[in-house]
């Protein structure tokens, strides 16, 4: 037990999917786990472990933003010994060709200089997600006839901004594909901990059309993440 996360040692699962939303947390337990169990209920911050093609995999919800989601990544990396992390998020598109719908894979990210997430000098040093669980995941999504695009992705911990889209120009002209709001922290925490993370993110708005999708279409809209991130989870 932690002070949010009322699971015990050896609830979770050695790796770990990462959603925002608790209901997409529950939809993919549901939807893809065998025997999925609610290891976590404080909060609403909700937590399953269950089996996917036979493994032990465990999905816990992260909330919004750098400061909620590493209060459950510290949680899952430094008391429950969790070695890989797996974002399933979303993003807003940075570029019209991006898609909505398509998944974004994160293969860089740049983050603001937020306060939040100094303790660990998270924002002073580069980090990127593991080569490997890339690797699998650029391989399969190309197998499985994904729509996807890989590169580099923004971060921000602030998502109603005064300057607008206006302060995504320097990110947007280094190529950034999309904006989500923890892959910077998820990258700089797993390489404190030596662990491995990969940031999988759906695209569901478009910072520059303005287009976007409707929450209701949105459990469906994750199935090729849901399956993409638990094949790189089990084969990893
Ligand atoms: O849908 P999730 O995974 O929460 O991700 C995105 O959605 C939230 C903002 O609406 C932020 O957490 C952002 O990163
Ligand atoms: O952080 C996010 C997530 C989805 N859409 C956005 O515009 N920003």
């Amino acid at each position: 037990m932690t002070p949010h996360n009322e699971a015990g040692r050896g609830d979770y699962a050695e790796t770990v999917l990462l959603p925002g939303d608790p209901e997409r947390a529950e939809w993919m337990a549901e939807t893809f786990l065998e025997a999925p169990r609610c290891v976590n209920r404080r909060r609403g911050a909700l937590g399953f472990t269950g089996l996917f093609q036979g493994r032990p995999v465990s999905i816990q919800t992260t909330g919004i933003g750098v400061s909620s989601f590493l209060i459950y990544a510290h949680e899952l990396l430094d008391f429950h010994r969790v070695k890989t992390l797996i974002r399933t998020g979303t993003c807003g598109a940075l570029t019209a060709e991006v898609g909505l719908r398509s998944l974004v894979i994160s293969q860089s990210v740049r983050g603001e200089s937020a306060g939040s997430g100094q303790v660990y000098g998270l924002y002073d040093a580069a980090a990127g997600p593991d080569p490997a669980l890339l690797a699998r995941a650029l391989a399969r999504a190309g197998e499985l006839g994904i729509e996807h695009y890989a590169g580099l992705t923004a971060c921000s911990d602030v998502f109603y901004h005064p300057e607008g889209r206006a302060r995504f120009a320097d990110v947007q002209a280094e190529g950034a594909l999309a904006v989500d709001m923890e892959t910077s922290a998820l990258y700089r925490i797993a390489s404190h901990f030596g662990a491995r993370a990969l940031s999988i993110l759906s695209v569901v708005d478009n910072v520059v059309t303005g287009e976007q999708t409707d929450y209701s279409e949105r459990q469906a809209l994750f199935t090729d993440m849901a399956r993409l991130a638990l094949d790189v989870a089990i084969e990893s």
